[in-house]
């Protein structure tokens, strides 16, 4: 398995609160996901997304319950071996953290750091060291004519492709993408997650989403995991995910209804568009 959760509850730990009483993110996620499959994590705002993405990526150390990447617990690790270990995983952040002076090149092959001996890392800064490999990353998600663009001179949707290209460009065997489409248009975000989803597949890496686009996800997506206030509420292929299943996932209990407007009449719209 490239993940394994057991009853896998995470908690965000807040100054001055102890780690027992922080509320929990996630409770008691059982998932299990196998190199190659490809799944998107759906589910309304707040509903524990980005935490689960993260905690797969080994940023948040789980409160409780069983967690293994690529058979090991990653916290019984040293801090080393944890590193080596988040080395095979790539996280593409919704909004990736790129310098904003530097040159896109530069930022596209930051992603082979973690593969890299000190001084290598400090002479690539200086130096692009396989400009031609960041090019053909680029390419794939659109941007070839941005490699010496510096990176604040993107448009956010360039910049969310950027950070996209990075991910070509490590070797990571399970990758993690959260809200990869969010700042694109529609023909940007199909042609993106089918790179995405291409990449995945030629490296057999199990490939985990989370998208707004509940359309996109399903018509992408063999799997489909709906998460709702930190919990699991679906868990299924596509084919059995139904409508109603998606109006309960997203009904809204804290929003309240917003007052009915007044509205003009069409008679009286027409009226007013004569003068
Ligand atoms: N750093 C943090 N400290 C404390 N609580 C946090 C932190 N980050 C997220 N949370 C809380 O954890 C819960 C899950 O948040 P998360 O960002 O994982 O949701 P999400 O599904 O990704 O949401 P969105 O779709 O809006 O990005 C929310 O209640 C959120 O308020």
């Amino acid at each position: 398995m490239s993940f394994l959760l057991e009853q896998l509850t995470v908690r965000h730990l807040a100054p001055g609160r102890a780690a027992a009483q922080a509320p929990a993110a996630l409770h008691a996620l059982d998932l299990a996901i196998a190199p190659g499959e490809q799944l998107a994590l759906i589910g309304p705002s707040g509903a524990g997304k980005t935490t689960l993405l993260a905690t797969l990526a080994c940023a948040h150390r789980p409160a409780g319950g069983r967690f293994e990447v690529f058979g090991q617990d990653p916290w019984a690790l040293s801090q080393g071996a944890r590193h080596r270990l988040r080395a095979r995983l790539f996280l593409a952040p919704q909004t990736p953290p790129l310098p904003p002076r530097q040159r896109v090149v530069t930022a596209v092959l930051a992603a082979r750091l973690p593969h890299m001996s000190l001084w290598q890392a400090f002479a690539s800064l200086l130096h692009p060291a396989d400009p031609d490999a960041a090019h053909a990353a680029l390419v794939r998600f659109g941007l070839g004519d941005k490699l010496y663009a510096r990176v604040d001179r993107l448009s956010g949707g360039e910049r969310q492709r950027c950070g996209l290209a990075r991910l070509l460009l490590s070797s990571a065997e399970a990758l993690l993408a959260d809200e990869p489409i969010s700042a694109l248009d529609p023909a940007l975000a199909q042609h993106t997650l089918a790179a995405l989803q291409a990449e995945a597949r030629s490296r057999n890496a199990a490939l985990v989403c989370s998208l707004h686009q509940v359309d996109m996800a399903r018509a992408h997506f063999p799997r489909l995991v709906g998460l709702r206030a930190g919990r699991i509420v679906f868990d299924a292929p596509r084919e059995a995910v139904t409508d109603a299943m998606i109006a309960a996932l997203y009904e809204n209990d804290s929003v309240q209804p917003l007052p009915a407007q007044p509205h003009e009449s069409p008679d009286r719209i027409a009226v007013g568009a004569c003068f």
